[in-house]
């Protein structure tokens, strides 16, 4: 048993919680929303770059800052503010925030699905003390935090087809626990304490710029091989199926649901869902483009299981219906545009086909 004093004291530091939470509420609450400066985490990452520039067109380039712990090239440098930030370090990341006036967080730095098995002590320190070093921050300055799920989210005891926005999530990677964790960590915050905190579950995201160790990743390789060599050996088998989302649908869908006037959000982490595919068939549409490109097949068992145990289609139902989430890239727009892009990554830097093959 509690003694009542005890009680009495917890029960005040409740009222006066409760006060302080209702006066931010009254006084607007969460984070600013015109004009606001914003600090992109893992900005050199396959998401982060294109992101940045999407950003920066809206917002302007001084108003988005990139950060990673990796080296940033002359044209990173030179297209907006860039900042060596490591998620692991608190004071560097209060620093950064507070000397840029920074309202908004969108968090990209990870380890994803394949490289986190590989090395799971970093997994767990960048995806879980990291979120956590993150969260603790946006909570206390009051920004508003952007953090992508995943269809690693999910486990082989989730619903495949289609995997509901509320259903099991058991996943069997770390990286999937630790993406769970983030959701649970943001909707709770967002609950005690009103941070605005925004997340959506992704795809497989497909784009030109080389992925960062996840299990998706062989549907851009399979582009990169057959431009530079006309083969490709996968690590899948060829039906597995896996939902996919082209890089444009993808930030487009985080540039808007960032703006989402908080009253028309029903939830903080929402599904979104494009295509789907399997190697296959991916194969067989880039040899409309490339006819003697020719793939094999060695199965790598980590990264089988783990998209064994994905979801192959997301419902995204409710995206759709709360805040008019709708794709523009379907299955052929999609290879279309990789096919181009792909062409115009290697005609820009020759060099690259080299260093591919
Ligand atoms: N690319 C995809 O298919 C999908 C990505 N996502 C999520 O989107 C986010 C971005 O993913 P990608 O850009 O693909 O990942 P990526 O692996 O390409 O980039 C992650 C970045 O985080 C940086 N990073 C690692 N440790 C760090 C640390 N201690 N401090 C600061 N930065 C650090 C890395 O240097 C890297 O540039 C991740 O949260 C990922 O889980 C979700 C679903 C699909
Ligand atoms: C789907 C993802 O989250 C990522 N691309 C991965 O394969 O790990």
């Amino acid at each position: 048993m509690f003694p009542r004093t005890f009680l009495k004291t917890i029960s005040a530091q409740q009222q006066t919680i409760r006060h302080l939470c209702n006066n931010h509420w009254q006084n607007g609450g969460g984070a600013k929303s015109e004009n606001p400066t914003i600090l992109i985490t893992g900005g050199l990452g396959q998401l982060g770059v294109e992101c940045g520039k999407l950003l920066r067109s809206q917002y302007g380039a001084k108003k988005i800052i990139l950060s990673d712990i990796r080296e940033p090239s002359n044209a990173i440098l030179q297209a907006g503010p860039y900042h060596f930030v490591d998620i692991l370090d608190p004071k560097g990341l209060e620093k950064v925030v507070v000397d840029n006036k920074v309202d908004w967080i969108v968090h990209l730095s990870a380890t994803l699905s394949a490289k986190g098995e590989l090395d799971i002590p970093l997994a767990t320190k960048v995806n879980i003390q990291g979120m956590h070093n993150i969260i603790e921050l946006a909570n206390h300055y009051k920004l508003r935090l952007f953090v992508p799920s995943t269809i690693g989210a999910f486990g082989p005891d989730s619903p495949r087809n289609p995997t509901p926005n509320i259903t099991v999530q058991r996943p069997r990677t770390i990286y999937g626990v630790s993406k769970v964790y983030a959701e649970l960590l943001g909707e709770y915050y967002h609950h005690k304490f009103n941070l605005d905190f925004r997340c959506l579950r992704l795809p497989g995201v497909v784009s030109c710029d080389l992925p960062g160790g996840g299990t998706t990743d062989y549907a851009i390789d399979m582009f990169h091989s057959a431009m530079t060599k006309g083969t490709y050996e996968c690590y899948l088998t060829p039906k597995t199926t896996v939902p996919m989302i082209y890089i444009t649908d993808c930030l487009r869908a985080i540039n808007e649901f960032l703006v989402v006037p908080t009253d028309t959000i029903q939830r903080r982490v929402y599904n979104i869902h494009a295509m789907s595919f399997h190697p296959e068939g991916l194969a067989k549409e880039i040899q409309n483009y490339y006819p003697a490109f020719e793939i094999t097949y060695k199965t790598d068992p980590i990264r089988q299981e783990i998209a064994d145990s994905w979801p192959e289609v997301l419902d995204d139902t409710e995206a759709r219906k709360d805040w008019g989430w709708n794709p523009k890239y379907d299955f052929k727009k999609m290879v279309q545009t990789m096919v181009d892009q792909v062409k115009v990554f290697y005609d820009e830097e020759p060099q690259r086909a080299k260093v591919a093959q």
